[in-house]
This record gives C-alpha cells, structure tokens and sequence, in this order.
C-alpha cells in the first residue's frame, strides 16, 4: 500500500498519519534525513537488495529525463537549416529506449524494495511479539492493548510506505537531480541558478511549513490513537455499555473525538493554504523564469540555442521530480513519527534473563521481604513466608489487598522491587524464564483462549501432546463431557477468545493445560463466581485432583475451600496480617475471623433463600 498523499494545503503536510500519536518527541525538529537512514537501517540484514533497489531507482530517475532532452534536440535540429533527419531519427528512438528502460528499472526498483520491505515487516513482527513475551506482563496491562496492537499490525503496515516506496522514489527524487543539476551547472551555471532558484525558494518555504506542522501532527496522530482506542473500546465493551444503557453517553464521548478531529483538521487547512499555495507557485514557476530569461539570454547571444532548449527540456522533468520531494518530505515525517512508536515499544526495559537452569531442591516457595509498586503506588510490603513442597498455601484478604500480585511475581509477571522470591531455593531472577515457567501452572479466572480448536488451546500446556494426552487431561479436568458436546469435539474451533464457551467451560479447558502441563506449583486464582451449580461442583472436583500433590498457592474467596490448607496468610492492604490455620484464625478474633463470620451469614441466608441458591451453595461444597 502507500500512504495517502493528498494535500489539502499544495502538499504543505496536512497533518494526518496513520499512526496513534504520542506527545512529545524531538523538541528541535524532524530531521527528514535520519528518518531516510533510519528506515534504511531498519532494512540492511537484507543490503544487497536494497542497493540494488536504489541503484536501479537512480538509474531510472535519470532516465526519466531523456525523453525531455530527446524532444529538446529533436526540435531545435528540426528548425535548423542543416537539419539532419538520421540524427533526429535517432535521438526520437533513443528518448523511447529511455523511456522503456526508465520503466523497466523503476519496476525493478519497485520489485526489489517491496520484496525487503515485506521481509523487513515480518522481522519486525517477530520482534515485536518476541518482546512482548519478554516484558513485564505490566507492561501490557498498563498500556492500552489497542495501541499495541496497532502498532504491531497498522503502524508496520504504513512503514511499508517507506520502506518499499520511498526508497525507489528518494533515489528518483534526489539521488538523480543532484546528478543532473550537478551536470547542469557545468554546462551552464547561469541558466543552471535560474532552473533552481525558485524551486529552492519553494522548498525552503515547504520546509517552514513542515516544522510548523509538527505540533498539529502530534496533536492529530494523539487524537487519532484515541480516535482507534475509543472506537474499539465501543466495540468490545458494547454489551457492557447496552447494559447499563449508556450507549448515548459513550456515542457523546466519541462524538466530541471526532469534533476535535474535525476542528484540528480544520485549523491546519486554514493555517497551511496561503503558504502552501504561494510554494506551489514558486515550485512550478521555475519553467517561467527560466523562459523568459533563457529566451533574453539566446537572443542576445549569450546561450547556444541548443543548450537552452536541453535546458527548457530538463527543467520540464525536474518540475515533476521537485513535486515528489515535496510529498517524500511529508510521507518521511509520517514515518518519523512510526519510528518513535516503534522505538518505544522495542526499548520497553524486558525482564532480566536470568541464565541459571540448574535443577531445584524441591518445588518449595519462599518470599523473603517482598515488595512491589505499581508505579509510586505501594501494592506489596514487606511480605515474607515459606511454602514446602507439596503444601497448599491459601491468601486471603479483602478486594485490592495484593493476593493476586503475589501470585503473579512468583510467575515474574512483574518484578519485584524489594526482597527476593524463590523457588526451590533458587532466586528467580537468576533462573532461565523458560525454566522458571516449566515449574509452575496457572489456573486464573480470566482464562485466555486463542482463535484454535479445543485441543490446541489444551495443548497450551504442553505443546506436542498426543490426542490421547489432551482427552485424559479433559477427562481430569471434567471438561471431556461438555467438549464431546460440541459440534466438533476437541476439533471445534473456539473463535477469537473462545467466545461460545460459558465461564465455567473456559475454566475447565484453563485446569485441563494445568493438567497437561503437570508442573511442580500450582497458582490458582478461585473463581468467585458461577451462576451454573454444576459447573461448579465440576469445577470443584477438577482442581482438587489437579492439586494433589503439588505446592499449590490458592487465592481464596470461598473460605470453606480452604479449611484445610497448611497454612493461611491474611493480608490487607498488601501486607500480611494474620496468618495460620483456618482454626487458629477464627478463634484469634480479627480480620479473618470477621470475613468468616461475614462468608458464613452469607451461606446461611442462601440456604435459607430456596432450594435453587440451596443446590447451588451445596454444589459449592
Ligand atoms: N496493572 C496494575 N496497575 C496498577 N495497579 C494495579 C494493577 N493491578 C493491580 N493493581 C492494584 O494493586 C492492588 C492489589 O491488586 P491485586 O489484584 O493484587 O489485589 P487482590 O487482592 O488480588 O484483589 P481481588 O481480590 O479484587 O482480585 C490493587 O489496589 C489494585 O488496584
């Protein structure tokens, strides 16, 4: 594809792009050049090609010219009285040779390019989804999953734009005028400064205004991104939004989004016409100049008529290789702002790779003095216990008081900022991710399914399972039945984020890839809720099997699941503040014993709702 390069201001760099915008960036302004190198560094694994591609777009530039030049001693040979018509002949096959083989190598230029541009989008890709799993996963909670996903699809996708295309165009486009004025000036520097002058003019003006659009620029590609993040949000989140009918407020919120995006735009085509239009004039006015002068300067004696003629014929090809630079420069500050995008997603600090892969004592668990912020906000303090191997570990604590954080430095999701976690004895930041990662298994509410069938989303955990491997881990996982029911068994396609599938269902499939996996640890984050009973009972049954036998970290919400846990830690507000048995706890009289008392009333008022709420609570059991 190539980028829109229509102008609403003479090509003055409305500022529209393709990308989500950022504030900030170079306060001293774009430099289009380091923008050139830096998509051409982007491309050197593949060199070769890409010099080939610019040699050839040169090559085809300066071709472009000789049709001009052709006509230009065509005519001047014609009027001649010694005209000599097997020169002229001549020169009029020549400019068509010069025309075919201009095509021919722009094409080849063309070809060359877009193949490296196309390799180069996958290597970035890559990259990119290679970083991502490198990250702190706080990194993707943290920012807007749109805005990555836009830059991993949309964003590489423009830079093809300069990739592919502006690099045959810049070589058509600077690399061969250079060549040619340089060659123009030997000839004749008078005639020479005229042709350039006022372009020069025009493009120093062009140039003003590309620095003057920088700011609006930003503003637009910033209320672009919020334009996609708003726009998708209103799609994945309309059932949410239907239901709380707030469908005309959330239209508002995107309505004035829109507005400001017409206002900006607004704004800048006023800004941008004047100037635009008067450099227009000054890049198109040269062919004037130089005609009238030139004309002066022939009848007076001073310029060969020939040469004046290859002059008028050049300055006719130079317009259109002028007019090119003009939308180069404003597709290359486009892609300025990509790069910066770019830049920042590929320099998100990963987590140290620790190298270690030493085999563990044991699948033991050890916090000692942890703790960790989101930001300046403190989530975790001075957290410390030991879990052996082969116990089960409960937390407990009210809403936001740091259970699931817990869980998720032990898998690394996060770092943590003080104190020292391990497993097995062993520091995890010094352990191989991959390593680290064989030895534990997650069983979390929110369970991700990817567009695959049922038995690939399984063998998420572990990878080249057998057919038979999967259905006994389903059959384990009480998921066999339900999976059986589908339309096509562990073949169904489960579409994107196993849409179809009730929660009790994604939870199953999510405990069966535990199963699969068989990990050492298990992290299991207790649903809070399911309306289905059965499900519920299922779900029950699956994760006592699972469990057995492993080190089990359980985040609890239902407090008589864990009544007989080795040990319970009570935290709140991100440190822990009771911890032992279920029976310790409620006879010590504080945090715990009180949200017993709170769960307990709360069962009891379900059993004496009805039978339905009665099944349901004795499901749960
Ligand atoms: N990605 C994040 N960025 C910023 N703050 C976060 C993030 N995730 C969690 N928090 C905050 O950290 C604190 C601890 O969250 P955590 O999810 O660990 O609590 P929790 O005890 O598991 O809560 P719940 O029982 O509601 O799931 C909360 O105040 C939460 O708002």
């Amino acid at each position: 594809m190539t980028a829109d390069e229509s102008d609403t201001a003479g090509g003055a760099g409305h500022p529209d792009g393709q990308t989500g915008g950022r504030k900030g960036g170079q306060a001293d302004g774009v430099q289009l050049l380091p923008v050139a190198l830096r998509l051409l560094a982007l491309m050197r694994r593949r060199r070769g090609l890409l010099w080939l591609s610019v040699l050839c777009g040169t090559l085809a530039a300066i071709l472009s010219l000789s049709p001009y030049l052709a006509i230009a001693y065509v005519l001047v040979n014609a009027v001649s009285a010694s005209a000599d018509w097997s020169a002229i002949l001549l020169a009029g096959l020549a400019g068509m040779a010069g025309v075919l083989a201009e095509k021919l190598l722009f094409g080849l230029s063309t070809y060359l390019s877009h193949r490296v541009a196309f390799a180069t989008q996958r290597d970035l890709r890559y990259e990119l989804a290679g970083k991502l799993a490198r990250v702190p996963l706080g990194f993707t909670d943290s920012r807007s999953k749109g805005e990555i996903r836009n830059t991993m699809v949309d964003e590489i996708e423009v830079l093809e734009d300069g990739m592919a295309h502006l690099v045959p165009e810049v070589s058509a486009a600077v690399i061969a005028p250079l060549i040619t004025l340089a060659v123009m000036l030997l000839i004749d520097w008078q005639l020479a400064v005229l042709m350039i002058l006022p372009m020069a003019v025009g493009m120093w003006m062009m140039g003003r205004m590309m620095k003057d659009a920088e700011e609006p620029t930003r503003d637009y590609l910033e209320i672009q991104s919020r334009m996609a993040t708003t726009s998708a949000e209103m799609a994945d989140g309309i059932a949410t939004v239907r239901a709380f009918n707030q469908d005309e407020q959330a239209s508002h919120r995107a309505g004035r989004i829109f507005a400001q995006m017409r206002d900006l735009s607004n704004e800048w085509l006023e800004r941008a016409i004047i100037p635009g239009t008067a450099a227009q004039v000054l890049l198109t006015s040269h062919l004037m100049l130089l005609g009238s002068a030139g004309l002066i300067m022939t009848a007076a004696g001073w310029v060969d008529l020939g040469v004046f003629a290859a002059f008028l014929a050049v300055a006719y090809g130079f317009g259109d290789l002028f007019a090119a630079i003009q939308g180069i420069s404003h597709r290359l500050f486009r892609q300025h702002e990509l790069l910066e995008r770019l830049d920042m997603l590929r320099d998100v600090p990963e987590l140290s790779r620790g190298t270690k892969a030493p085999a563990l004592a044991d699948a033991s668990i050890t916090f000692e003095e942890v703790g960790f912020a989101y930001g300046a906000r403190e989530v975790l303090s001075s957290v410390s216990f030991h879990l052996p191997e082969g116990r089960c570990l409960a937390l407990v604590g009210p809403s936001g008081s740091g259970k699931t954080t817990v869980a998720r430095l032990i898998g690394r999701f996060q770092d943590a900022d003080k104190g020292t976690i391990r497993i097995g004895g062993q520091d995890v930041r010094e352990l191989d991710p991959e390593e680290l990662h064989r030895h534990l298994a997650y069983v979390f509410q929110d369970v991700f399914l990817f567009d695959g069938t049922v038995a690939d989303n399984i063998r998420l955990g572990r990878a080249g399972a057998s057919m038979e491997e999967v259905e006994a881990a389903a059959r384990a996982a009480r998921a066999h039945e339900f999976i059986e029911s589908l339309p096509e068994g562990y073949e169904t396609r489960l579409g994107e984020r196993g849409l179809g599938l009730s929660g009790g269902e994604r939870q199953r499939i999510s405990i069966a890839r535990a199963i699969l996996k068989d990990a050492p640890v298990l992290l299991l984050d207790e649903a809070t809720a399911f309306a289905d009973p059965e499900n519920e009972a299922l779900i029950q049954d699956a994760v006592a099997g699972l469990a057995r036998g492993r080190t089990v970290i359980v985040i609890a919400h239902r407090l008589h699941t864990i009544a007989n846990v080795d040990e319970i830690l009570v935290l709140d507000e991100g440190r822990i503040v009771e911890r032992g048995s279920h029976a310790d706890l409620v006879a010590a009289g504080g945090l715990f014993a009180s949200m017993w008392d709170a769960y307990e009333s709360v069962r009891s008022f379900r059993h004496a709702a009805g039978p339905a709420d009665h099944k349901q609570t004795e499901a749960a059991q």
